[in-house]
């Protein structure tokens, strides 16, 4: 089985730390399987995903994302890899507010070699937004007229756009009640499954971890598994 994400004895330590930040031993996660990435607060969750997404570089230990030793690229060529390969929703969605709900889903479009023509690049980003159940009216408005709810959504159909091979989501349901949160993960779900992508998807939410097929659980201090 071809995989997603293959990292074996991968540590990070940040300057000046005493024990090292992320400490991972083994983890396999096949393609278009769900991982699900649970810690406490400092426990390393956002430093794993920016070593899978290729902002950070890999300092000990090994990994490959579909296939590729992340170690092995320059920075730049990390970028690149990010732009064509992966999705990323942040903990604040990032929208961008003097951008329209519609530009902001095709931005990535600045970033890739592979851009989608105008009118299927509006298309599509029409169709994701429907997909997650953004009101047609509010395609033209600036992402900070939205809800808190609906920017998540917006951030979502954004990082799916360019159809991601992976999909990495850090808490995007921080600031939604649970009934908010397990009806955004309904919409996220059939989106990712519709499509294929890899997912991983941290969040403090443990009754969410159903929806997963494998989890990383992170522990503070050190980050051991
Ligand atoms: N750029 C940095 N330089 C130095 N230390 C950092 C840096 N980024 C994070 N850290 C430290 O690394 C540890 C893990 O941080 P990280 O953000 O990965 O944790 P997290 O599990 O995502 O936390 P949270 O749930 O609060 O977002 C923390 O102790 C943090 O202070």
């Amino acid at each position: 089985m071809q995989l997603a994400i293959e990292a074996s004895q991968l540590t990070f330590s940040y300057p000046n730390a005493n024990t090292p930040t992320l400490q991972i031993e083994q983890l396999a996660l096949p393609i278009g399987h769900k991982l699900f990435v649970e810690g406490p607060s400092g426990s390393g969750k956002s430093t794993l995903l920016s070593l899978l997404a290729g902002i950070t570089p890999v300092q000990s230990g090994s990994l490959k994302i579909l296939g590729e030793d992340m170690a092995k690229l320059s920075g730049r060529a990390r970028d690149a890899f990010r732009a064509e390969h992966i999705g990323y929703v942040f903990q604040q969605f990032n929208l961008l507010p003097y951008l329209s709900v519609l530009e902001n889903v095709q931005i990535a479009d600045t970033f890739r070699h592979k851009k989608l023509a105008a009118r299927q690049g509006k298309e599509r980003a029409m169709q994701l937004l429907s997909a997650l159940q953004i009101p047609q009216e509010a395609f033209s408005k600036s992402g900070i007229e939205l809800s808190v709810g609906q920017q998540q959504r917006v951030a979502i159909a954004r990082a799916l756009y360019a159809k991601p091979d992976i999909l990495i989501a850090d808490e995007p349901t921080s600031a939604l009640d649970h009934a908010n949160a397990a009806a955004f993960m309904q919409l996220l779900l059939k989106q990712v499954n519709e499509q294929g992508t890899t997912l991983v998807y941290v969040s403090h939410d443990e009754s969410l971890r159903l929806n997963f097929d494998q989890m990383v659980r992170l522990r503070s201090p050190g980050g051991a598994q």
